[in-house]
């Protein structure tokens, strides 16, 4: 059984991330959650978080929920490299999204969740779509809603189709012709430690000269913006007057009147252009004539994240087979 769901942005002014609707449990809870390539955890805020932490987040409630069931003894904890983070309980029930549904997907609740959390009263948890192994549950790892639903998919893949401050479309089970042009140029995947990680060919800025180079980075729908080597966004700032990497703003940052190059990425022997509008990512603050770039150093993080950024400016297979590879094509 196929399915399509909405990828809807949190906030009209900027892409901070996007969310989905989903139904837990009977009779059916709606929550918006945020779709996750870049960690496996499935948690939503409850009725188990501590009222101090909701601010105006739908919750899940297992108690009014017949076909929940606690799995006993078993807790998670995860920590994001932002420094937020959640902790709870774990139960499994009822989980449909797009019209797929699995039974018994493990529903982690959320007995703590950090203020980065609270303060995002449009995203009520994230669905984990990186690979099992990265699960925090324990004792016993617990499956992602892609690993349950994949037996029931016609093709073991799921597809996202994000936009800039614009609605896109997560696919499950079926690769849509019409949300692409071109070809789709498949890569491998490395899934140690889990996540979906695929080499870059190289890179350009605006219209200069590719640099042919092997740019390890992580597919990441669960991070708002791109992280990479500290050369790569050196030379891309370079051609901006005005940028600074500011301690203070902590990244890049330039005058919103300054004009941006765009940014092309190698994808093997072919490539994607994200348009300068997509790194004018957003105003310090409303108002302000400082703006902050959507690609920024990732030497503070120790890996590169090819976040919504770039993904956006694609359609992106992420093909769940053995092995496992990811396919990229222009829109
Ligand atoms: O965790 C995710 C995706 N889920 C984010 C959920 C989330 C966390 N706050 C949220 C707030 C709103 C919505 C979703 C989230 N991606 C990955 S893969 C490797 C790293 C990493 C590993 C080591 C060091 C650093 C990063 C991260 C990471 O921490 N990204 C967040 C981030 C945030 C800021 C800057 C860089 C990376």
């Amino acid at each position: 059984e196929n399915g399509s769901a909405a990828a809807i942005p949190i906030d009209p002014r900027f892409d901070i991330a996007y969310v989905t609707p989903v139904t837990i449990g009977t009779p059916p809870q709606t929550l918006y959650l945020d779709f996750d390539t870049g960690s496996s955890d499935l948690w939503v805020f409850s009725s188990h978080t501590p009222e101090s932490q909701v601010r105006g987040q739908r919750i899940y409630s297992p108690e009014k929920s017949s076909t929940a069931k606690l799995l006993a003894g078993h807790t998670w904890s995860i920590l994001y490299g932002d420094g937020s983070g959640s902790l709870g309980n774990v139960y499994t029930d009822n989980f449909t999204v797009g019209g797929v549904t699995v039974t018994s997907q493990a529903v982690q609740t959320a007995q703590q969740v950090s203020y980065s959390f609270t303060s995002q009263s449009e995203i009520h948890g994230l669905v984990g779509l990186g690979f099992s192994t990265l699960n925090t549950v324990f004792p016993n790892g617990q499956l992602t809603f892609f690993d349950n639903a994949k037996s029931t998919l016609d093709s073991p893949v799921f597809t996202a189709d994000l936009k800039w401050k614009k609605e896109g479309t997560y696919d499950f089970g079926f690769i849509d012709e019409t949300k692409y042009t071109g070809e789709i140029t498949y890569l491998p995947v490395q899934t140690d430690p889990g996540y979906w990680t695929f080499t870059s060919s190289g890179y350009a800025v605006g219209d200069g000269a590719f640099h042919p180079a092997s740019i390890v980075g992580i597919a990441d729908t669960g991070t708002s913006l791109t992280y990479l080597p500290a050369e790569v966004v050196t030379s891309y700032w370079g051609q901006v007057d005005g940028a600074v990497d500011s301690d203070y703003y902590g990244g890049y940052v330039f005058p919103c009147s300054s004009k941006l190059p765009s940014f092309t990425f190698g994808v093997g022997p072919a490539n994607i252009t994200i348009p300068a509008s997509y790194i004018n990512y957003a105003q310090i603050t409303e108002g302000s004539p400082v703006c902050f770039g959507g690609l920024q150093s990732s030497s503070w993080l120790g890996v590169n994240i090819w976040g919504d950024v770039a993904l956006k400016a694609a359609f992106v297979v992420f093909n769940g087979a053995n092995p496992p590879t990811i396919g990229w094509a222009k829109k």
